[in-house]
């Protein structure tokens, strides 16, 4: 039995949460670099919290340029075991309309200019990724998001794509009729994939701020209808985040779908063969595996 300590992701919109005891802005020093932001720390119901704002403070960084390594890391580092993620996103289902939430379970993965993984020459490792989030930790989020009386669906695929600008109506239709996505974001890779080779138990919620391109009754995205839904979404997240200290307590058990365990047998590279310099690099990611 483990401590829990609950890491947020915080996407468009949301800055910073409500009610922290003694809550902290603390810098985080990694070996990929820094990370969007300062990190927000401090205790919620008696359990452990950590806020990161996804695009920083003021929202300087595009889906592009938000250090996904880096986050992870700090996250990590600083104890996180269990990290939710929250996202504004298009929707592609009538009945997923803005203003409501998605617990998401799937992901198809477009983006193509960002650093997907902490691995690489001098120390090779293969995750799976075929459930990339953790069942129980999205349980939690979906209670979460109905007590906090959210109209939430539980269960969705996201689309990530690079942006910075939105789909074509020829994509947005694609990726709904042919391809069966739910949502669309820019930012949930590579943050998931890495999520899971640091064995944190990752969940995603998706804030709906729009029906993207392909509605033949709303038109195209418009960034202002956007910001106009999001100020809403964004106290909807905050009230779901101040629900799960509750619904996931202060100590835990391994996770039960394996995600705290996700590299045990990932790491390919032969130990005499390992680049000293990257293992120096995965000391808070991989170092349960590496050192242990
Ligand atoms: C607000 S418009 C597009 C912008 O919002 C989403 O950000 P996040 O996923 O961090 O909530 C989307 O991915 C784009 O970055
Ligand atoms: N339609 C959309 N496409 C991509 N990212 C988004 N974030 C919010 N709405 C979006």
């Amino acid at each position: 039995m483990g401590e829990t300590v609950i890491g947020v992701i915080g996407g468009s919109g949301v800055y910073d949460i409500d009610g922290l005891e003694n809550p902290t802005w603390q810098t985080i020093t990694t070996p990929w670099g820094e990370p969007s932001d300062q990190v927000l720390s401090g205790v919620l119901d008696g359990v452990k919290m950590v806020f990161l704002p996804r695009h920083g403070r003021g929202h300087t960084l595009s889906p592009s340029t938000v250090p996904y390594r880096a986050n992870i890391d700090a996250l990590k580092r600083v104890g996180v075991t269990d990290l939710i993620s929250v996202s504004a996103c298009g929707s592609f289902r009538e009945e997923m309309a803005p203003g409501d939430f998605v617990v998401i379970d799937q992901f198809i993965d477009r983006t193509f200019a960002r650093d997907k993984s902490f691995f690489g020459t001098g120390c090779v490792a293969h995750v799976s990724v075929a459930h990339p989030t953790c069942p129980r930790l999205g349980k939690a989020c979906h209670e979460a998001a109905q007590t906090a009386g959210i109209n939430v669906h539980q269960g969705g695929t996201y689309l990530a794509m690079e942006g910075p600008q939105f789909s074509t109506l020829a994509e947005s239709k694609m990726y709904r009729e042919v391809w069966g996505a739910d949502v669309i974001g820019m930012t949930n890779m590579p943050e998931a994939k890495l999520a899971r080779e640091a064995e944190l138990c990752y969940a995603s919620v998706a804030m709906i701020t729009d029906y993207d391109s392909w509605h033949p009754d709303h038109g195209e995205v418009d960034v202002m209808d956007i910001i106009r839904t999001l100020t809403g979404n964004a106290q909807k997240a905050r009230t779901l985040v101040s629900q799960l200290p509750g619904l996931l307590g202060r100590t835990r058990e391994p996770c039960p779908h394996g995600c705290d365990r996700a590299l045990e047998y990932a790491i390919l590279t032969q130990a005499p063969h390992r680049d000293p310099e990257l293992v120096a690099k995965l000391d808070a990611v991989a170092g349960r595996v590496l050192n242990g």
